[in-house]
């Protein structure tokens, strides 16, 4: 499933941080049913996922380092005053890793996100993702890394209310696209996956906050990127719901991609293989 990449393959014209192991890798339970999660009551609801497909952390010392951010700083020019956010950031994700960011309001949690997706780009330092050092690509080379190996799934959904759910998760092949591809066909095999078969041609006001994050997921799909960048993506859903997103995260990861994700929640962050702790724009616990 997975293409490999370099800048030429592609055919388009885009605080508090502790690092901790997760206790119990092999934790099972028992998913509930979608009609289970439908059902149950929303103030007794615990999310069960088992993680048995996850490597376990250790294991990721052995695979490739897919992210690199090195010695990264990051200040934002408010009139004549220079205000740092980052200070210094050192992490590595390996390929197949679930990582959680964690830390308090204000930290720098999706400040670094943006800088790892090329959202943006760092003050000083170097992120390479895939082995490729942003400082030395063009901003076209920047745009195409960005649009094929990272995928961003953001709470608010970033959905286009006047296209059709289809149409949402075709939107980033009209930018960058892989070569042979059927981008339509693969947009609905997408929509199949994280359950959406009958609501393809439904527009976001139609759809629910769970079936719209849905969406989001799949068009973060669409070029079958390495990386699936998340920012709180449960942070606007219920627990039942956003228990079901875990659940497609964690398959994802189960399939071998790398995905990290910013939470709030200490619950949902104890499903990745670890979790940094970001304080005042600081790791606090990166290897
Ligand atoms: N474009 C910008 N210009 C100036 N300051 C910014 C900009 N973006 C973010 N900041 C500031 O950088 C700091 C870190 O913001 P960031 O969004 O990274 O925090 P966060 O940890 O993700 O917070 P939250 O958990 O509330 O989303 C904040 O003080 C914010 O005001």
């Amino acid at each position: 499933m997975k293409m490999k990449t370099s800048i030429k393959d592609v055919s388009a014209p885009g605080d508090l941080i502790l690092e901790t192991e997760v206790d119990n890798p092999t934790l099972e339970v028992e998913l509930p049913s979608k009609e289970g999660l439908v059902n149950s009551n929303e103030e007794s609801f615990k999310c069960k996922l088992g993680r048995s497909k996850c490597l376990k952390s250790d294991e990721h010392r052995t695979t490739t380092p897919v992210i690199e951010v090195i010695d990264v700083k990051k200040s934002y020019t408010l009139g004549d005053l220079e205000v740092p956010i980052l200070h210094d950031i050192n992490l590595e994700v390996r390929e197949g890793e679930f990582l959680a960011i964690m830390g308090p309001s204000g930290s720098g949690k999706s400040t670094l996100m943006n800088l790892v997706g090329f959202l943006d780009r760092p003050t000083e330092g170097t992120i390479i993702i895939k082995g490729l050092d942003i400082n030395k690509l063009s901003d076209k080379e920047v745009a195409r890394l960005r649009g094929l190996e990272i995928g961003f799934v953001f709470q608010t959904f970033n959905l286009i209310p006047r296209l059709t759910a289809l149409e949402n998760v075709e939107l980033p092949t009209y930018a960058n696209t892989r070569s042979g591809v059927n981008t339509h066909e693969r947009a609905k095999e997408l929509l199949k996956l994280v359950g959406l078969e009958d609501r393809m041609y439904h527009k976001p006001g139609e759809l629910s906050g769970g079936q719209s994050q849905r969406v989001a997921i799949a068009r973060a799909l669409i070029n079958d990127p390495a990386i699936l960048l998340a920012d709180e993506p449960t942070g606007n859903l219920d627990s039942k719901t956003g228990c079901e997103i875990l659940n497609i995260f964690r398959k994802l990861n189960g399939d071998g991609r790398t995905i990290v994700m910013i939470t709030h929640d200490p619950e949902i962050a104890g499903y990745a293989d670890r979790i940094v702790l970001v304080k005042d724009g600081i790791i606090q616990n990166a290897e």
